[in-house]
């Protein structure tokens, strides 16, 4: 048997489901009815200046007024308004909007700032309130009428004695929304949603007062202003070559009052494939690098949906500012969809793009203050780096590596600096780095002696960023500069001579094994020069990122922890001190200089603490 048919909606059952599941926040309800009379407002504008309106237009001005008595909160517009028929069509019919048809009706002229295009949003009034009036007169001639409703499927319209063109629409605040009929609470609401749409909306007054008069005469008067909420035209939409730094400055100051100067910013502008304005700020970024929340905002046609753009945009570009516009972006829907929604996706690779082309042109631009700002801007490419592989692929070419005499090079002309003498046996490029200047002095002494450059990589991102892109790099191996001895740090073909014989350096193995007494420690013997440190310690590049990775886990005592053999002990076979180690005939003497001389190397590290230090003091005491 086979059948077909149509499912049936009752819309009794589907009315409570919209009202209720449609918006996360209740306070969206003010954000649709403003845009309502936003968009009426607007249409009555297009209409004029195509000729099919000639009126005045008169003061356009919304205003949103609070009743406490009555507990209402009502919305009224001068803009197109509606008549009976309307009210029937565009109201009465759930999920048919006036404004999708207003679009198509007139899709040969510009109507790409009409915000509806659900014919939901109304029906969010019903969130917060018992029952709803609609009272409006529409722009043609037609009686004004009045459309009330309780929420539930059936509703009345009566005539209504509006004189004047326009829609109020009056809420009947419900017992569990009164927070809501508050001229504070509203105009934070509006400040939060609606601050830069395009038509002016005013909640309640602000009044001060003024000295009128001179002298004797002077007297106090009350000034009384419309309280307006929003800036109509906000700065990115308007077109930047009309705009100076100082407008994008003081914008910025307006979003983010308490932070200091951005770096640089980038005004976004496209038609397709989609359509997107705004601008991203690039603020001053420190050590912090947990991206900050909510200092992005997304907006619809200067609507504002949210702040909230944690999996909307790629982590790393979170440490920008800034506003993002799109029509693009649903206006009516929970942030969950706004996760998965195409638009949303192709628009955050594009502002990837975006960032790494504005990164890449002040590169090539003003390599000199791009220097100067590299490091805010290193964090963040970096992060980008590792996070991003497209955003790798390009940053690749801007990122900048420092040495520690603070000169700056991409990874090309890095690779080229140091050609000459650290490409190791395998024709890698060995990428020498200090994360600590202070304690590992000795370390870099040693390698500047043989001619090798050493890179600076102490910020909290470096040690991240070396294990994560180091396979990225081709033909790259990093190591730290205390990772081996400064002879092996980068492998060549070429050994020093030992002044030892092979019975020597087995009995100096010995010799150390005794005096150290610690089963963890496999010291061996290397030629390395007479004048560096008789004994070195190391722990190999591998071992140490492990630890740290472990560490980072949260490993306490994990799998790496105390790994036996974590340090490497080397003893430098060419060292005077050895040499006389060797021959010391008495047995404590010949300890005392072996434990000084792996004091030293722990010295050298700035890791020699508390009864070592004592101990090490003491004997430097005596033998002084
Ligand atoms: N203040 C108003 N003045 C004139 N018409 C209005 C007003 N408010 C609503 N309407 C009409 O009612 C229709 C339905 O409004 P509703 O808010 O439900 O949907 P929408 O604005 O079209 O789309 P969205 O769901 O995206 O908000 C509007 O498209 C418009 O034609």
């Amino acid at each position: 048997m086979a059948a077909k048919g149509s499912i049936s909606v009752n819309t009794e059952n589907i009315f409570p489901i919209i009202k209720k599941f449609l918006y996360s926040d209740h306070d969206i309800f003010l954000r649709e009815l403003v845009a309502n009379a936003v968009d009426a407002t607007q249409k009555l504008q297009k209409l004029a200046s195509m000729g099919e309106f000639d009126g005045e237009l008169g003061d356009l001005t919304i205003q949103v007024d609070v009743d406490k008595e009555a507990k209402t909160i009502s919305i009224t517009d001068h803009g197109i308004g509606m008549s009976e028929d309307e009210v029937e069509k565009y109201i009465n019919q759930v999920a048919f909007s006036g404004a999708t048809e207003f679009v198509e009706k007139f899709k040969d002229v510009d109507t790409s700032t009409i915000i509806g295009k659900f014919g939901l949003g109304f029906y969010s009034a019903f969130m917060v309130s018992d029952h709803v009036e609609v009272i409006t007169k529409s722009f043609k001639d037609a009686p004004s009428v009045k459309w009330t409703c309780d929420g539930s499927t059936t509703y009345e319209i009566t005539d209504a004695d509006k004189a004047d063109r326009g829609t109020t629409i009056v809420l009947h605040v419900n017992e569990d929304s009164e927070e809501f009929v508050d001229e504070h609470r509203l105009r934070t609401i509006l400040n939060r949603y609606s601050k830069f749409m395009p038509i002016a909306i005013q909640v309640g007054v602000d009044k001060r007062t003024e000295k009128e008069g001179e002298g004797d005469d002077a007297k106090d008067v009350e000034i009384v202003e419309p309280h307006i909420i929003n800036q109509k035209e906000p700065l990115w939409t308007k077109d930047p070559k009309t705009l100076t730094d100082e407008d994008y400055i003081n914008f910025y100051k307006e979003l983010y009052p308490m932070s200091e100067e951005p770096l640089f910013w980038i005004h976004l502008n496209v038609d397709y494939p989609f359509e997107l304005t705004g601008i991203l700020y690039f603020p001053k970024v420190k050590e912090d690098i947990t991206p900050h929340k909510d200092k992005i905002q997304l907006y619809s046609r200067q609507v504002f949906i949210t702040d909230n753009v944690e999996e909307i945009m790629p982590e790393f570009l979170r440490l920008m500012h800034g506003v993002i516009d799109s029509p693009d972006i649903p206006l009516n829907v929970s942030r969950s969809y706004l996760q998965s929604d195409a638009n949303v996706k192709k628009i955050s690779s594009y502002v990837t793009r975006k960032v790494a082309d504005r990164l890449s042109s002040l590169f090539k631009n003003e390599r000199e203050s791009y220097e100067t700002k590299w490091e805010s801007i290193g964090l963040f490419v970096k992060y980008g780096m590792m996070t991003d592989d497209k955003f790798f692929d390009k940053a690749k070419k801007f990122g900048l590596f420092e040495n520690i005499d603070g000169k700056k090079f991409t990874l090309e002309e890095y690779k080229e600096h140091i050609a000459s003498n650290q490409i190791d046996k395998d024709g890698k490029h060995v990428f020498l780095y200090a994360t600590d200047q202070g304690t590992q002095d000795t370390y870099i002494q040693a390698a500047k002696k043989k001619g090798y450059d050493i890179l600076k990589m102490d910020t909290m991102i470096d040690s991240h960023f070396v294990s994560n892109t180091e396979h990225k790099f081709e033909n790259i191996t990093m190591k730290r500069i205390d990772s081996d001895t400064v002879n092996n740090l980068i492998e060549t073909d070429e050994k020093n001579e030992s002044v030892l014989t092979e019975d020597e350096t087995k009995k100096l193995v010995e010799i150390f094994k005794r005096a150290l007494n610690d089963d963890k420690l496999e010291p061996k013997v290397e030629a390395m020069t007479a004048d560096e440190l008789p004994v070195m310690i190391t722990k190999p590049e591998f071992m140490r990122r492990m630890e740290e990775m472990s560490a980072m886990q949260g490993g306490m005592g994990g799998m790496f922890g105390g790994f036996p053999g974590a340090d490497t002990v080397t003893i430098n076979g060419n060292s005077e001190l050895v040499g006389r180690i060797l021959k010391e005939e008495d047995t404590a003497a010949q300890d005392k200089l072996v434990k000084h001389a792996y004091d030293l190397a722990k010295l050298s590290q700035g890791n020699l603490k508390g009864a070592d230090l004592t101990a090490f003091i003491n004997r430097s005491l005596e033998i002084i």
